[in-house]
């Protein structure tokens, strides 16, 4: 079971071959390339007026500014991962707020896709939440252009490649930059082919994170490292996304790795639950720890949605507070 999933993750999403030359997956959710006002009204009518924001646009720095700017002050950034629309956008528009709030340096937002294949089982039924509840990447991208100018801290927009490519990547990376976006996480979208989506997001001023995972070989981490912006995203585990018992013993050297080839910041993800395993990876010197699952679950556990933000903002804080020098 265990070496299923590795090797599935590994050739999926890690260092398999060109994915564009790949059948793309049937099932799809379908991106309208239309923003409609109606979306962004309903959002913001189902969504309370917000609270005059305590920190405005962290002077609108970027991910990579803001990396750099904690590890001058030698903290290690918290980044929580959330699925957009679960189990709706207003709430969504809510738990956004409320992490920046909570002081998440960064924000990772997931899109919501039909075939998570990297995903876990809290993902995968957060995904599904979201997409019941009618979601798709462009209502996802109205909310973020309301929300994001009251966000002090940047926000990295997570989608699997298929939605994208059926948006078009130019239009789509556009669309990424209006919505107020800094990053992009594309976890299925190999190195070797992500030359044009990078293109298309330098343009619009994007920074396109690439994942690094235990089993890259070490001169494909090295491009890998070299081609990431904003930071370098370290899965600390073959396998899916979901909260483990442990943090993987490898982690340490895994980071020294990545250390040893580049100066950009590093953030590690995967199975990550427990204050004791923010602590652990910040003392083994990484520069973000990004929390998904375990963020994920409390908002999908809930019996309503203003409870669910209740939890989400209880955890979150136990979990920022644990880091060192916060
Ligand atoms: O859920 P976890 O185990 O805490 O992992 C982080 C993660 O959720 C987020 O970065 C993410 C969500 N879905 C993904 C798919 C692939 C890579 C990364 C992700």
């Amino acid at each position: 079971m265990a070496s299923a999933i590795k090797a599935a993750s590994t050739s999926r999403w890690s260092s398999s071959p060109a994915v564009q030359s790949s059948p793309l997956p049937k099932r799809v959710a379908m991106p309208g390339r239309r923003r409609s006002v109606a979306t962004v009204r309903s959002v913001a009518a189902v969504a309370p007026a917000a609270p005059a924001p305590a920190r405005l646009t962290g002077a609108g720095l970027t991910v990579s500014q803001t990396m750099s700017k904690l590890r001058a002050q030698g903290k290690t950034a918290f980044i929580p991962y959330i699925t957009a629309g679960d189990p709706d956008l207003a709430t969504t528009a809510e738990a956004l707020r409320l992490l920046d709030a909570c002081g998440a340096d960064v924000i990772e937002l997931g899109v919501p896709f039909s075939d998570p294949y990297a995903d876990g089982p809290v993902i995968q039924a957060s995904a599904a939440r979201a997409l019941a509840s009618g979601t798709t990447p462009d209502a996802v991208l109205a909310m973020l252009q309301e929300v994001t100018p009251e966000l002090s801290c940047p926000v990295v927009l997570f989608s699997y490649f298929n939605p994208i490519v059926h948006w078009g990547l130019p239009d789509f990376a556009a669309a990424v930059k209006d919505a107020g976006v800094h990053g992009l996480i594309v976890p299925d979208l190999p190195y070797g082919a992500s030359c044009a989506l990078r293109t298309e997001a330098i343009k619009n001023n994007i920074e396109l994170v690439l994942l690094t995972t235990p089993s890259t070989p070490a001169d494909r981490m090295e491009e890998i490292t070299k081609a990431s912006q904003g930071f370098v995203y370290l899965v600390s585990v073959n396998g899916v996304t979901g909260p483990r018992a442990n943090v993987n013993t490898r982690v340490e050297s895994l980071i020294q790795e990545v250390k040893q080839v580049t100066d950009k910041p590093v953030a590690v993800g995967f199975g990550i639950s427990k204050p004791e395993h923010v602590k652990q990876i910040a003392e083994w010197g990484a520069d973000g720890v990004i929390i998904g699952s375990a963020m994920v679950r409390q908002l999908g556990e809930a019996a309503s949605p203003k409870e669910g933000l209740k939890r989400l903002e209880k955890y979150a804080r136990s979990m920022k507070n644990a880091l060192p020098c916060q």
